[in-house]
């Protein structure tokens, strides 16, 4: 299955927030995109998932060009996105999140036994309610519910913020069983050295443009990237 973003811009009313940002993923790689807060991280993956209207560019997967399909029918074909602060339902258990998380129909590896096996701390509170557990058993959740849906590419916006440094290890160990699959991984990370350390491709944006993109960058690049000190 193969991913490209081509020329995408998107914005708020007036304010365009994204401008003509493209890259290509091939299956079971990781792209991890890296910014500054504002820079428009979540904006690309909001615009990917259909959330929001693209300006100008598209989104083709497998050779479809999905631009003009809702966040509902993008889903269906397996573009999935585990957003920012999780929204879980606080008052549904994790198993009622996780069955939610099937609503794709998407046939495949992923089912509420092997996001269970993926992550044991999930499987430890089916029957607990969302909004009871810890901000780390929330997040894999979370990423356990798109799971189950079955995604071609899993995008994943800041998982490890608020969360302590030993969980965020965990969460980022199992990402290697998610790509193994085919699974096509964009992350959002405002850690440089951690996406770094995972990521195939890396995809640097400040105020909404590509300041640098690419494979086997050096971190003291990606930083000046970051920071807009690069040229
Ligand atoms: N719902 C919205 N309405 C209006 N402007 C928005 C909205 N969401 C984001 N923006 C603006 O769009 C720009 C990009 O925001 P975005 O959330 O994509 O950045 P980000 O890189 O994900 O940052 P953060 O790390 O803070 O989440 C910012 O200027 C932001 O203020």
């Amino acid at each position: 299955m193969s991913f490209v973003v081509n020329d995408l811009s998107a914005g708020y009313g007036q304010l365009t927030a994204l401008r003509n940002i493209s890259f290509s993923i091939e299956p079971g790689e990781i792209l991890a995109v890296i910014g500054a807060n504002g820079a428009g991280k979540s904006t690309l993956l909001k615009t990917i998932a259909g959330q929001l209207t693209a300006l100008t560019g598209s989104v083709v997967i497998d050779g479809e060009d999905v631009t003009k399909e809702s966040a509902n029918a993008r889903a269906r074909r397996g573009i999935l996105m585990v957003p920012e602060g999780r929204r879980l339902f606080p008052s549904l258990t994790v198993k009622e999140n996780l069955q939610l998380g099937t609503a794709t129909g998407r046939e495949g590896e992923w089912n509420l036994d092997t996001v269970c096996e993926l992550f044991p701390l999930v499987a430890e509170r089916l029957n607990r309610r969302a909004g009871q557990m810890s901000g780390g058993e929330q997040q894999a959740t979370a990423i356990a519910r798109a799971l189950v849906g079955n995604p071609e590419v899993l995008m994943l916006d800041e998982i490890s913020l608020g969360l302590a440094p030993a969980i965020v290890v965990e969460l980022y160990d199992r990402l290697g069983e998610i790509t193994k699959r085919g699974t096509t991984v964009i992350l959002v990370e405002q850690d440089v050295k951690r996406a770094v350390s995972v990521a195939d491709q890396v995809h640097c944006l400040l105020e909404g443009q590509t300041s640098l993109s690419g494979r086997n960058l050096d971190v003291a690049e990606i930083a000046a990237a970051y920071f807009g000190t690069g040229h």
